[in-house]
């Protein structure tokens, strides 16, 4: 006999849905104020205490016998090592995706651009890659070799100079997969620490771990709001924290395959989200029969209880349209689009980190192999976050070269606009610049 799961069902036509689906949604569900002194706390010690805080936190939380931050660093020789320690098996699977992936985010490269005007003045735009990337790899409840390749590659693709890279080893245990896929990916320098106390190190720099100037990566609640609290002394992709998936079903997928795709995300932690949208009232209770079915069957059943009851929901719209409205405000980390069409309601989504279109393409497919990257915005951040790309381990300069006469013809209209601003010195730079006119006046 299988126990029924508790998960939340929700209609569009309650008139308390849009306060119910907030409440689904909010933040605070995952972060209350502990976590953020926690993290807080955490800054603030290895900010002060460097190395020493780090040995301490790896220590307590990892659960890591570490008796020196030596014990915590890994050189590229240990990662060539792992290549060998690995199956053929599992080397190509590395290698396949990493090939995929590096062929997509290489159409993503920005490349500096200049135009000329007439009177001989140019404009352009320069771009450089970053000096030193941080990348953080998750590995408390889960390894993340995939993640290591959706990190590193885009940064490499970039051209960034030194590439760091933290990972949890909980207990010690290191796992050769995740070396082997830093080996393959081309990172410089590993350091097998985690959490807050990780994201801290790179952000201000320890006796061993430089500072770097970007954090990129997904992690747990700790390490997300970490990254929300280090911004700004580094640069930070975006919030990547707990997995969320969404799919908008039409009904006639077979609901064992949307109850896993709803696992799928379910499994990573118990603050993952995993909703199902469906117009099909019937077609909701078979992948709710599917879940108490195939639930028990399940590696990492607990976890997946935990978040199906906890934040997971099952949601009855009135059509297609209304589920494509709820996707919409959702903005969910990963969508799926089950349904028969895929491109009639494509144009219509606009807030999603990814669109997984049609029946056959499980997210489980992106996470992996598809080629574009896993790491992606979560908690609706995807309103104004776009997946981790090449383009985050580049930046712009602006480039200006005026010409004699450029440089004259501008110093008029700027000398106008300064003086409106009763800056006198920037009008005056400005006017010095504008050459006489041929008849001397
Ligand atoms: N959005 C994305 O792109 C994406 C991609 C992959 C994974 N993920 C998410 O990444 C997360 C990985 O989480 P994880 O836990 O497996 O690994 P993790 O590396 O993110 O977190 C483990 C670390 O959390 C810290 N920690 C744990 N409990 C703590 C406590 N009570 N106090 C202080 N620190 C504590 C520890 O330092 C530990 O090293 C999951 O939520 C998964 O869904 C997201
Ligand atoms: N689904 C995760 C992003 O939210 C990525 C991942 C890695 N491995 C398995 N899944
Ligand atoms: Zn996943």
């Amino acid at each position: 006999m299988t126990t029924s799961t508790a998960i939340r069902r929700l209609n569009a036509a309650d008139p308390d849905f849009a306060r119910h689906l907030d409440h689904l949604l909010s933040w605070e569900s995952v972060s209350d104020d502990a976590v953020n002194q926690r993290v807080l706390d955490i800054i603030q010690a290895v900010r002060e205490r460097g190395d020493a805080a780090l040995v301490e936190f790896t220590q307590r939380f990892d659960g890591v016998d570490a008796k020196s931050i030596d014990d915590l660093i890994l050189g590229r020789e240990r990662l060539e090592l792992a290549l060998t320690r690995i199956t053929a098996e599992q080397r190509q699977a590395l290698e396949k995706a990493a090939e995929r992936v590096r062929l997509y985010h290489e159409r993503q490269k920005q490349d500096s651009w200049s135009y000329t005007e007439a009177d001989g003045t140019v404009l352009g735009q320069k771009v450089t890659p970053l000096d030193r990337a941080g990348l953080y790899v998750p590995g408390g409840k889960a390894s993340y070799p995939s993640s290591v390749l959706m990190n590193a590659i885009p940064a490499k693709v970039a051209g960034v100079s030194e590439v760091v890279m933290v990972v949890p080893t909980p207990r010690g245990e290191v796992n050769e997969l995740v070396l082997a896929a830093a080996c393959i990916a081309g990172v410089d320098r590993v350091f097998t620490i985690g959490g807050a106390q990780a994201v801290a190190a790179l952000a201000y720099g320890t006796e061993s771990v430089p500072q770097v100037d970007k954090v990129v990566g997904p992690g747990n609640i700790y390490v997300a709001t970490a990254k929300r609290h280090v911004f700004g002394q580094v640069g930070i992709d975006m919030i990547a924290g707990p997995s969320e998936i969404l799919v908008v079903c039409d009904g006639q997928t077979d609901p064992d395959w949307i109850a896993m795709d709803l696992f799928s995300q379910a499994e990573h932690d118990e603050d993952a989200q995993s909703i199902l949208v469906s117009p099909d009232a019937d077609f909701l209770e078979r992948v709710a029969a599917s879940i108490d079915k195939l639930l028990p069957t399940m590696d990492r059943a607990g976890i997946i209880r935990t978040s199906m009851e906890g934040r997971g929901a099952l949601i009855q719209v009135r059509d297609m349209e209304q589920a494509i409205e709820v996707a919409n405000r959702i903005a969910p980390e990963h969508l799926e689009l089950s349904v028969a069409d895929p491109q009639a309601w494509l144009p219509k989504i606009r807030h999603a980190g990814a669109i997984f279109m049609g029946r056959h393409t499980s997210e489980a497919l992106g996470d992996y192999c598809a080629g574009p990257n896993h790491v992606l915005p979560t908690s609706g951040t995807a309103r104004f976050s776009s997946p981790l790309g090449v383009y985050d381990f580049q930046k712009r300069s602006s480039i200006i070269f005026c010409s004699e006469q450029g440089a004259s013809e501008l110093g008029k209209t700027a000398s106008v606009l300064a003086r409106g601003e009763s800056l006198s010195a920037h009008a005056r730079s400005a006017e010095y610049r504008i050459l006489a006119d041929k008849e001397g006046n």
